[in-house]
């Protein structure tokens, strides 16, 4: 049996729990649960803290686990990212009171607030520069206000919470992060349940950025069709009944869907559709 580490709190679990499910994965009814099987595909997952996850997959008791890229390396445990998986994206940033601060230069001698020591010790060294590092639980922006630092390192999504804080990011982004599944760094890269479980998850982020559209054109119009709607691999051309014509089916990025509806019906194409794809295996 596959056991797999998911996040039980915070901006990671809701996501986690619903891509499991689209994947077909039975995931827990209530938030006390922290431990569930899913025994028709012989999995079992642990609800554990999004910051203990990279600690129990490198110690080998778990196969794989899904938490943030910021959250691994800040463990400094020896696991490693497989698969990105495009929610709770954010950038790891200083930031302080406008006018006091430019580079990570300015950092010298100071002290700063985070949540993330691994992450800020681990650049500060990079960098060559001394400063004081403060450990907060969280809330770290009220830091600098109430005289516990003059700087702090954080989380940054839509910077909403700096602005209320009246602070400023400077300074070089320190890190990008987004979800991702990990394992044990070295960790057998063949399994076949990982590789099963990897390729659900790869078929439910397909299945949300791609849309499968068809449409009819005119023979002559096809080479021009085919190149706004190239597919993943090629798209699929059948015959109509009126001679002349074509029907043509292709994924395309959502998020480009209407542009390229545009586009084809510019160039003559009529009756085009476009149909959410709920599952896919590429
Ligand atoms: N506002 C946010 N937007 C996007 N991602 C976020 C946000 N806040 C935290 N994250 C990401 O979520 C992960 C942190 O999850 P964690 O549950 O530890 O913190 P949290 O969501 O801030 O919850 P808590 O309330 O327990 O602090 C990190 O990978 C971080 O980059
Ligand atoms: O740029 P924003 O969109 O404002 O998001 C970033 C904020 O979100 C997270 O805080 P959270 O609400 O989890 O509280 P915490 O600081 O206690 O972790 C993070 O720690 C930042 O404070
Ligand atoms: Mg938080």
């Amino acid at each position: 049996m596959l056991r797999i580490a998911v996040p039980n709190k915070g901006s990671l679990s809701g996501p986690a729990a619903e891509m499991l499910h689209e994947a077909g994965y039975q995931q827990r009814r209530e938030s006390k649960e922290l431990r569930i099987v899913d025994p028709e595909n012989e999995v079992e997952f642990f609800y554990l803290r999004p910051r203990d996850i990279a600690i129990y997959v490198s110690s080998g008791r778990l196969d794989i686990g899904i938490t943030g890229r910021d959250l691994l390396i800040d463990s400094g445990a020896d696991a490693e990212e497989i698969l990105p998986l495009g929610f709770a994206r954010s950038t790891f940033r200083f930031a302080a009171k406008p006018g006091t601060a430019n580079g990570i230069e300015d950092l010298k001698g100071k002290t700063v607030a985070t949540s993330y020591e691994g992450i800020v010790e681990g650049h500060l060294a990079e960098h060559g520069i001394e400063a004081s590092v403060v450990h907060l639980d969280g809330a770290v922006e009220t830091a600098i206000e109430l005289g516990v630092a003059e700087v702090i390192a954080d989380v940054v999504e839509t910077g909403t919470s700096l602005r209320n804080a009246g602070l400023e990011v400077f300074g070089e982004p320190i890190m990008k992060s987004e979800a991702a599944v990990i394992r044990r760094t070295g960790a057998d890269a063949d399994d076949p349940k990982v590789q099963q479980f990897l390729r659900r998850l790869q078929g439910v982020l397909v299945a949300r950025t791609y849309v499968m559209m068809d449409y009819d054109c005119r023979v002559e119009q096809l080479e021009k069709a085919v190149a706004l709607t190239p597919g993943l691999e090629s798209p699929t051309v059948s015959p109509l009944h009126n001679e002349g014509w074509v029907a043509v089916r292709a994924m395309v990025p959502a998020k480009e869907a209407q542009r390229i509806m545009d586009d084809l019906y510019d160039i003559g194409a009529r009756a085009i559709l476009t149909t959410a794809i709920h599952a896919c295996r590429l």
